[in-house]
């Protein structure tokens, strides 16, 4: 017989403290059936390692929430990259990967770098003590990364409300879906208009996106909805990491010394924040066939659950893994995914907070909590409302 849990891991409960939960979920077993939902859990590192893996026993394209697209109408047209297995997958899957490689957003890291420096500049003249969530985790992403798409200039924070509704829409249809769901029209309206070749700018992903259809690489049917997959996963993601190694080092002072005396740890500083945090803390697949994990059998058609921020902390597999440790080797982390569908924009995520991180390093001296942070509540997204931070300078 299969564990059972009678916790609902989407109740305001849960997601605004949700580490209790997921100590009990990786204690119950490697499997866990979440009564609630009739959707089967798990928690710990080795499985959810193994389901992200196994692509074709665990699905995607019957949708990677709560909703089976077999059964239900998706709410907007699926993803062609997080929403489709091989092949439809393998096409705009390539395109992507090679418009976000290392290589190809090097060009990004100058520009990006002086962004950064003209922000906190600016930030410095003021009041050293700010909301950091406002001024520094929304700021920068909203500021670089629309431009980078090639989005033109008016209306952009439009892009963090369709986030956010679009983050809640993989979970169930509760309080926080209900919430977004007036907007939801109106947001993704805005959202398909930004994707058309007529809308974007000459040169930047958007462009190179649309180039790939002249080669003949994807179709000018796929590249709206590629183009809409940066605005989709490019943004809401990125404010909460850089709020995540925000928190990592305002609660870390000894840490922060560290990076200020070799800047190089900045890096690492993100991805043990990525993998403490978890700012996507959950992804669902779909059985292709009956599935036997670790002795448990999940039928054929049925949900799983990952809890990506579960594993990230799971005691067997990281030393202290509540710990925000600089020394550590983070690689490994499931925060990003795992396998083929591995989070694409990556790479730009750790431009854009190493380039924030690398800014500030210079010119703070020590950054503090001056109040308590606060949680924004996703049914996804590991989210924060506000950060108040005091900070001194060199
Ligand atoms: C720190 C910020 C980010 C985090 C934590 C994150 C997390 C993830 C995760 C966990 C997945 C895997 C989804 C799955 O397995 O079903 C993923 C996929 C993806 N991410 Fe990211 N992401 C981040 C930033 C970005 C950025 C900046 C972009 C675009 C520039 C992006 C674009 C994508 C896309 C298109 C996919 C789907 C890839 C595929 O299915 O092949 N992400 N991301
Ligand atoms: O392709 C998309 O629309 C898409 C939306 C959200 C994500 C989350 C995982 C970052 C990824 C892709």
């Amino acid at each position: 017989t299969v564990a059972q849990s009678s916790d609902d891991p989407f109740s305001a409960e849960i997601l605004q403290d949700p580490l209790p939960f997921q100590e009990r979920l990786r204690e119950a077993g490697s499997v866990v059936r979440l009564q609630t939902y009739g959707v089967y859990a798990m928690g710990r590192y080795d499985t959810v390692r193994s389901a992200l893996l196994d692509w074709q026993d665990f699905q995607s394209a019957a949708g990677v929430g709560m909703t089976d697209f077999t059964r239900e109408k998706p709410w907007r047209p699926p993803s062609l990259l997080l929403e489709a297995d091989p092949p439809h997958h393998d096409a705009p899957r390539e395109v992507l990967a090679k418009i976000l490689s290392p290589r190809s957003i090097r060009e990004l890291e100058p520009v990006w770098a002086d962004d950064a420096e003209r922000l906190v500049d600016q930030l410095i003249e003021g009041p050293l003590e700010f909301d950091a969530v406002t001024h520094l985790a929304e700021a920068f992403p909203l500021r670089v990364f629309p431009d980078a798409v090639g989005l033109p200039g008016s209306d952009r924070d439009h892009l963090l409300p369709y986030g956010d509704h679009l983050f809640n829409t993989f979970g169930p249809e509760n309080f926080l879906v209900q919430q977004g769901a007036p907007r939801a029209p109106e947001l993704s309206a805005w959202v398909n208009a930004q994707c058309s070749r007529e809308s974007l700018a000459a040169t930047g992903f958007g462009a190179d996106i649309w180039a790939a259809t002249d080669r003949g690489d994807i179709t000018p049917a796929q590249a709206p909805l590629i183009v809409r997959s940066l605005l989709s996963a490019g943004v809401d993601t990125t404010v909460h990491a850089i709020g995540a190694v925000l928190h990592a080092f305002a609660t870390h002072p000894d840490q922060w010394r560290a990076l200020r005396e070799d800047p190089r740890l900045a890096r690492r500083a993100f991805d043990e924040a990525i993998r403490l945090e978890s700012p996507v803390q959950t992804f669902f697949r779909t059985t292709t066939r009956d599935v036997t994990l670790h002795g448990t059998t999940i039928p054929e058609g049925h949900k799983i659950l990952m809890f990506l921020g579960a594993a990230n902390r799971d005691p067997r597999r990281w030393e202290r893994p509540d710990a925000f440790d600089l020394t550590r080797d983070p690689s490994g982390h499931v925060g990003f995914g795992m396998g083929i569908h591995q989070c694409v924009g990556q790479h730009v995520a750790r431009l854009e907070a190493g380039t924030l991180v690398t800014a500030l390093a210079r010119r703070v001296k020590t950054i503090e909590l001056s109040g308590p942070p606060s949680r924004r509540l996703n049914n996804t997204l590991r989210a924060w409302e506000s950060m108040p931070v005091r900070i001194t300078l060199e």
